[in-house]
Formats: structure tokens, sequence, C-alpha cells
């Protein structure tokens, strides 16, 4: 369970991020939504400790990530926009590294790969240097690198980006999956149609804060549309005049 509260970032002239509260649900996936540049990805690194908020809260199974940091990351996994492996290492090395940082106990490291290997389906590229992975098998590397110390908390930053259409059916399967087995799944994305194929809940992001948010349904209901597609560009376009008023 990820609840954040008021989360602000300023970097130099630009607020990325003001005042972003949201909840992600055991059980459930949460889509991050909103165009680019809308705060998102800097919403997902302060939850997942990367950077510190100027002001804020966010707590991770009721921990709070700023008292006890170590303890929430053990907690979550995290698959980051760039997939951020080490080019050398084999994607087994890559995992085997991030098990290691993550207190993974030794005797169950090996066993805890091939397991991961086999779930995500990476077959022989697993043994081969990540230098020359595709996007598909990079990604594939980076989520069994973010579960391999088995968080119940799963932060995944526009996890379909460059995959084509059979790698992002299997990628959507996959985190369906993880759901029915109760993880807390928060993921972005700036495509609709992604989030609503996915998603339980859904919170619309635009200029740093928040627009919307809710069932898929209750979205279509708020922004007076059936489209789903049409209530994203409704709340964005909302946020946009109020942004023009006010600036
Ligand atoms: N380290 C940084 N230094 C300066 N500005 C930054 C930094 N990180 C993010 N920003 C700015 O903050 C704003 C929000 O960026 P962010 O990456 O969170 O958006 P996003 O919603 O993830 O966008 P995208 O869909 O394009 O990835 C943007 O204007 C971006 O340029």
């Amino acid at each position: 369970m990820i609840k954040a509260e008021g989360l602000r970032k300023r970097f130099g002239k630009i607020e990325a991020v003001r005042g972003v509260s949201l909840e992600a649900a055991d059980g459930q996936i949460t889509g991050l939504l909103g165009p680019n540049g809308a705060g998102k990805s800097t919403s997902l690194r302060i939850i997942s400790t990367a950077i510190g908020a100027d002001s804020g809260q966010v707590l991770v199974d009721g921990l709070d990530v700023r008292h006890d940091p170590q303890r929430a990351r053990l907690g979550m996994g995290v698959m980051p926009h760039d997939a951020g492996l080490y080019p050398r290492l084999t994607g087994r090395e890559n995992i085997r590294y991030f098990a290691r940082l993550n207190a993974v106990p030794k005797a169950e490291i090996e066993a805890r790969i091939d397991q991961l290997s086999e779930r995500l389906e990476m077959g022989e590229f697993v043994d081969r240097p990540a230098k020359g992975y595709s996007q598909g098998q990079r990604l594939k590397t980076a989520l069994a690198r973010a579960m391999v110390h088995n968080p119940r908390n799963l932060i995944l930053d526009e996890p379909t980006s460059g995959l084509d259409v059979m790698a992002t059916r299997a990628l959507r399967e996959l985190i369906r999956d993880l759901k029915k087995d109760g993880f807390c799944i928060l993921f972005s994305s700036h495509v609709m149609q992604e989030v609503a194929a996915l998603c339980d809940r859904i919170v619309i992001i635009a200029h740093g804060q928040v627009v919307a948010r809710g069932r898929p349904q209750e979205l279509k209901e708020q922004l007076g549309t059936d489209d789903l597609e049409e209530a994203f560009v409704r709340a964005i376009g909302r946020a946009e005049a109020v942004q023009e008023e006010g600036s």
C-alpha cells in the first residue's frame, strides 16, 4: 500500500510537482496518467526515494520513507523510466547485484533469479551481457531486478514504452497476474488506452497537480463523457485553462 500526501518538488524555477496526493491499494493497479512533463516521473521518483521531496509525506505499508528509507525500500520494487542496467553485466549479474543490495539471503539468490527468469520468459538472454539487449529484454531484466527481493509494492515508470504489441500484451498479462497475487502496482503512462486496459484506479496529473481521479467509470461520469480518452482530454484541458488564468 502506497500513500503520498502533498508532495512538492521544485527544480530551480520549475515546479515539477505541486501538492500531489495519491493512494495505491494492495491487489489493485493504479495508473498515474498525464501528458509529457506533467510530473509523473518526479512523483514516482519521490515515492521510490530516488529523490527527496521539498515537502509532503510518503508512506509505504505505513512506513514513512523519510524516517526509514532503507526499510521502506525493501518493501518496494522499482522499474525506472530508463531501465538503468549495467551494460557490461549479464542480466543475471544485474539482478544478482540488486538482490545483494536488497539483502536477499545468498543461498536464495540463484533460485530466485531462475524463478523470475522463467516467469518473465527471459530464456537464454539472461546470461548475455545487457549491452546488446533489445528494449523488451532490457525491460524484462529491469522488472526481474525490481522483483528480486519479493517486494509487495511495484512502481513502474512507463513500463511499456518502446515495446511492440506482443511484448506489451505479455507485460499487461504479467501485471494482471501480479495484481491477482495481491501486489500493489503503481505505474505511470501518458497513453490513455494503456491505462484504460489495466487500471482499477486512475490518477490524472497535469502541470504537477492531480486534476482528476477515480475508477474509469467514475472519471467518465465526473467529466461528462462516455469515452475515457475524451475524459482525459477534458481533464487536461481544464487544468490548462486554470493554469492560463493563474499566469
Ligand atoms: N532533474 C531535473 N532538473 C530540472 N528539471 C526537471 C528535472 N526532472 C524533471 N524536471 C522537469 O520537471 C517537469 C516534470 O518532469 P517529469 O519527468 O516528472 O514529467 P513526466 O510527467 O514524467 O513526463 P514524461 O511523460 O515526458 O516522462 C518537467 O518540466 C521536467 O523538465
